[in-house]
């Protein structure tokens, strides 16, 4: 694919004292591509993810996104990076469905459309008949499925998940990388930290750690 990188990694390094959370990583990956990242448990998946977040500094090397230094206060880098790495808060006293919904008003406004993006991406996730539920009626996975819902509402040119596959059965993860691969067919360039082998399978590239 040519053009110009949405992600890059060039040498990327966290460490601390003696501990080196991740080791020298370079990379690039341009808008449409889904790459994942693998690696042993402590290989630094989760440090790379929070580097081009914004919630983790590099102490060598560097890393952009959409071509410039990853920086959270801009808020150019958050409208472009939607992102499930930390836990995404939820409110106990609003139903699923009226939390999507609003996360897509703060993005789309509060017009019709609003409600659509969030009815659609329900929809996708196989939460449908769980959208007039509140956060502590769902299972394990369902709220995962929530989660990736609040993710997937809102306008993105670059995606970051942790672990998308957490507490999720074949048939959803199948669900998940089947969006995955839609999203980034779309355009929206992805990286996700992954231990799932059906995930990897969809990806069109992989940073391997450890
Ligand atoms: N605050 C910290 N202080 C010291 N070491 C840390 C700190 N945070 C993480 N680490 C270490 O950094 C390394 C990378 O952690 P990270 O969470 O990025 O790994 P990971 O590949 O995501 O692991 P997993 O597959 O278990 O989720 C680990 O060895 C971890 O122990």
């Amino acid at each position: 694919m040519s053009g110009v990188p949405v992600i890059a990694a060039d040498r990327a390094t966290v460490t601390l004292g003696e501990t080196t959370l991740l080791a020298a990583t370079t990379f690039t990956v341009m808008p449409g591509e889904l790459w994942g990242v693998t690696g042993s448990n402590g290989s630094g998946k989760t440090t790379l993810l929070r580097a081009f977040l914004g919630s983790r500094s590099l102490t060598d090397g560097s890393c952009s996104v959409g071509g410039e230094p990853v920086d959270m206060a801009k808020p150019a880098h958050r409208r472009l990076v939607a992102s499930l790495v930390e836990p995404i808060p939820v409110a106990r006293d609003m139903t699923l469905r009226e939390q999507v919904t609003l996360v897509a008003a703060s993005w789309y406004g509060n017009a019709p459309e609003a409600a659509e993006h969030a009815g659609r991406i329900i929809e996708q996730l196989g939460l449908a008949s769980l959208g007039e539920r509140f956060p502590h009626q769902v299972s394990s996975g369902q709220a995962q499925l929530f989660s990736l819902a609040l993710t997937f509402v809102r306008p993105a040119g670059v995606v970051l998940l942790d672990e998308p596959e957490r507490h999720l059965d074949d048939h959803r993860i199948d669900l998940v990388a089947g969006l995955l691969t839609e999203r980034a067919r779309e355009g929206t360039a992805f990286l996700i930290a992954t231990h799932e082998a059906a995930l990897v399978e969809a990806c069109d590239g992989r940073v391997e750690l450890g």
